[in-house]
Parts: structure tokens; C-alpha cells; sequence
């Protein structure tokens, strides 16, 4: 497992701690080079704890903004809220995940029926394709499971309009390797890359940007596609109302399921949850039709190893990687449930597991967080992030529910 990122919340808070005196000015104006791996310190490199809520959004925004102004740090809070936006979008159009995983399927079986694609594939996951800055992204993603904002963004774009390959290949390669790999901000930022998020607007590597924010590391000089179309696709389905989670009756024999989009459960425990016995869900291999990177794996299995060992006085018995339905449903009988209570889990695999639930009450609480944000993730983020200010007022005093 990459030494970077030690699995535990105790490393996520010292991360926060050694970033937040950065997040001002020196985030502005540094955040968008990549000076290469083991040196992302212009960055904060939390997401691989964000995306599993070992540490929450309002844990780091209320860490920035008792240091700094909302105006001093707006650029580092709209990237917090982006997270966010992308989830919110998706939660209204959860076809579009049904419609990567449909496209990822037809995609894979053409590299198992055509050699040239398939040797295409292979040559840019190994990092073996010529273009030297991709071949090196490929592989810092492979060994650090991390990959700066903006070599996810040049590595995308050379991927989809240099190598032509599709770009549901390029977005699995990133869920299977990434320790923050996410079905919504991953998605949704591969569609915006190729062109499929923002009508007519794609996003175009150039040689010249890659030089300049690699601190000249990297010069692709005429390798590179220029002025290439945005890839066609359907257009955006309807939208749906945002969830608004569940009410939690924490009278009720409950039994607590920890998965991988929600590893704090303490605002449950303020709701009064006492379960009877706890599990996680293991539902890592499910994000794709391919083997996930091993050292993935162990990342998730140690940041639930770690929730649950920081929660024992809360959670009686806990049961380790339940992976089906079934499991559960089973588990949740013999502790002699009537409920079982879980975080609102959003489009993804884990979502897709505890949809199959049938036997027993799924309760799934919202945090106010997302119920506040979610719902205004209706158009791009420009609109949403005016409201910014608001869902910040809205989170101060609550205590990073
Ligand atoms: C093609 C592509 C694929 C991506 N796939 C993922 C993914 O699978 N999982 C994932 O968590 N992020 C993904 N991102 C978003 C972004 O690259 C990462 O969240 C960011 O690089 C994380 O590094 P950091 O924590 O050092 O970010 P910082 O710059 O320190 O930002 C702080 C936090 O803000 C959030 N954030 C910042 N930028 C973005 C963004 N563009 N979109 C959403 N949230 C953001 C993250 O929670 C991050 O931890 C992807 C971006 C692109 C262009």
C-alpha cells in the first residue's frame, strides 16, 4: 500500500492540520501544478479520506474557515463543493451511472474481440504508449493509487482524443487504481473531459499547459490532438427530486451497516442509534467488471478497520465485509433486528447492494450536509456554487453533520 496514504483518520487529521495554513493565497495560486509524485503539497491530497467520509467535508471546511475568511479560501471550499455538486447531480440523474456501466460493458467486450483496441488499452494502462507524460501518469496512478487534479484532467483528454480509445476504459482504469476512485466525481468528470457534461464544450490538453504546470517536467510537443470534437452522447436524463434520506426511529432493535461512502458514523450515535451489532459492507470488487487494484482493497478494508476500531464502545459486535443482500439480511436476523440503519449511500456499488434488501426495514439517514447542497446541483456548477455562502451558514454550529 502507497505510503502516502496511511489508512487512518489520525493521518487524514494531520494532513488537514499541515494543509489548512495553505488554503488561502498559497492554494489560489499553486493548486493547479503537479509537481510530480510524493510532491503534491500545493494540494491537500485528502481525497482518498474525503470519498470515504473518514473525514467529512464540514470537518475540513470548518478546519479552513476557522482560519481563514470564505472569501480568503473561496477557491479551496468551491473545490471542497464540488465533491458535492457532482454527487447531487448524479443523485437526480442516476441513469447516467446505469449508462457508464452499460457503455463500460460494451466497451469491454470489443477489447476482447478486437486485438488492435485491446493491445491500445493495454499499451496506455502500462504506461507503454510512447507519449511520456501520460506513460508516467499511468504509472504514478498504478503505484500511489493518486493522481493530481490536473493530470486526471490532461491524462483524460489525451486518452479520449489522442489515443481515441473510449472513455469508459479510461474511467474504470481510474476506479480500479484510484484510493478516492468514485462513481460520481470520476463519471461525471470523464463526461465533462470528453465534452458529454457541458453541451459542446470539451476539455483539450495542450503542450503548452502540460509544460507549464509540470514545471516543464513534461513537453508534448506535436503529439497531441488538436482541436479535436466533443464526443457525441444522449442527452441528459430528466431530472429527479434529490433524496431526503430517512428518519431514523432509533427506538427500534437496529443493527448498524458501515460502507464505504460514510466511515463516520458518530452523527448517527447523536441521532440516538445504540445497534445491536455493526457490519461493513464490502463492496469494493463490485465498481468494476475488472480485477481492483489490490493495494484498493486493502486501503478500504484498513479505513473500516479503523472506523470501527476508533467506534467499539458504540457499535457492539461488529462483522467484517458482508458482500451481498443476502449476507446481510441474514446477519441482521440472527442480531435479532427489525431495522437495519445505514448512511444514504449514493449512486454506486454500495447503493446498488443495499437496493436488493428486501426482508427487513432499510432505514438510510441523510446527512443535513447533503440534503441542504443536493437539491441545487440542477444546472452547472456556476449556479450552484452561489450558493456557497448559504449551505456554509447553514453548516456552522452543526458540528459536521
Ligand atoms: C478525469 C477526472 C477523474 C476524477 N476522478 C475522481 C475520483 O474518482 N474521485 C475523486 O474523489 N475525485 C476525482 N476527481 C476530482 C479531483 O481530481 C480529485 O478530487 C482531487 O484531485 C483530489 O486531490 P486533493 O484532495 O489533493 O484535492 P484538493 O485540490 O486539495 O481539493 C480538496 C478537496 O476538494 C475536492 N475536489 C477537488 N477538486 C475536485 C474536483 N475536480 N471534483 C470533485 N471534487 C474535487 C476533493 O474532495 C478534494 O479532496 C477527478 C477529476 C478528473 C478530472
Amino acid at each position: 500500500m502507497s505510503n502516502l496514504f496511511p489508512p487512518t483518520r489520525t493521518a487524514a487529521l494531520e494532513k488537514l492540520s499541515t494543509f489548512v495554513p495553505k488554503a488561502a493565497r498559497d492554494y489560489a495560486a499553486q493548486r493547479n501544478y503537479d509537481f510530480g509524485p510524493g510532491q503534491h503539497a500545493a494540494v491537500s491530497t485528502l481525497s482518498p479520506y474525503l470519498r470515504h467520509r473518514l473525514i467529512t467535508e464540514a470537518e475540513v471546511l470548518e478546519a479552513v474557515l476557522g482560519r481563514y475568511s470564505l472569501s480568503s479560501a473561496e477557491k479551496f471550499v468551491q473545490e471542497v463543493f464540488w465533491r458535492t455538486y457532482w454527487k447531487g447531480w448524479l443523485e437526480m440523474r442516476p441513469a447516467v451511472w446505469g449508462g457508464y456501466q452499460q457503455g463500460l460493458s460494451r466497451a469491454w467486450d470489443q477489447v476482447q474481440t478486437q486485438s488492435g483496441l485491446r493491445a491500445e488499452w493495454e499499451a496506455a494502462c502500462r504506461g507503454e504508449t510512447g507519449i511520456e507524460c501520460l506513460d508516467h501518469w499511468a504509472r504514478e496512478l498504478v503505484d500511489t493509487g493518486y493522481l493530481h487534479n490536473h493530470a486526471r484532467m490532461w491524462f483524460a483528454s489525451i486518452w479520449i482524443f489522442t489515443l481515441r480509445l473510449p472513455w469508459e476504459l479510461g474511467a474504470d482504469f481510474f476506479l480500479r487504481h484510484l484510493y478516492d476512485g468514485d462513481p460520481a466525481s470520476n463519471t461525471l468528470s470523464w463526461r465533462w473531459v470528453a465534452g458529454m457534461q457541458t453541451e459542446d464544450k470539451n476539455y483539450v490538453a495542450t503542450a503548452s499547459n502540460i509544460s507549464k504546470y509540470t514545471d516543464g517536467r513534461f513537453m508534448p510537443l506535436h503529439q497531441l490532438a488538436s482541436n479535436p470534437a466533443p464526443l457525441d452522447g444522449p442527452p441528459h436524463p430528466p431530472r429527479m427530486d434529490a433524496p431526503l434520506g430517512d428518519r431514523l426511529d432509533p427506538s427500534k432493535p437496529s443493527v448498524l451497516l458501515l460502507h464505504e461512502d460514510d466511515l463516520s458514523p458518530g452523527w448517527l450515535i447523536d441521532l440516538g442509534l445504540q445497534p445491536l451489532e455493526t457490519a461493513t459492507l464490502d463492496a469494493t470488487s463490485q465498481i468494476s467488471p475488472l480485477h481492483v487494484a489490490p493495494q484498493v482493497t486493502a486501503f478500504k478494508s484498513a479505513l473500516m478497520a479503523d472506523c470501527t476500531a476508533r467506534w467499539s464502545a458504540s457499535l457492539g459486535r461488529v462483522t467484517d465485509g458482508l458482500r451481498s443482500a443476502q449476507e446481510i439480511e441474514d446477519w441482521a436476523r440472527a442480531a435479532g433486528a427489525e431495522q437495519i440503519v445505514t448512511p444514504y449511500a449514493p449512486a454506486g456499488p454500495a447503493a446498488t447492494i443495499l437496493n436488493d434488501i428486501r426482508a427487513l426495514p432499510l432505514v438510510r439517514p441523510l446527512r443535513n450536509f447533503d440534503r441542504r447542497a443536493w437539491p441545487h446541483a440542477t444546472a452547472g456548477f456556476f449556479k450552484f456554487k452561489k450558493k456557497i455562502p448559504e449551505l456554509v451558514g447553514a453548516m456552522k454550529g452543526l458540528q459536521a453533520v
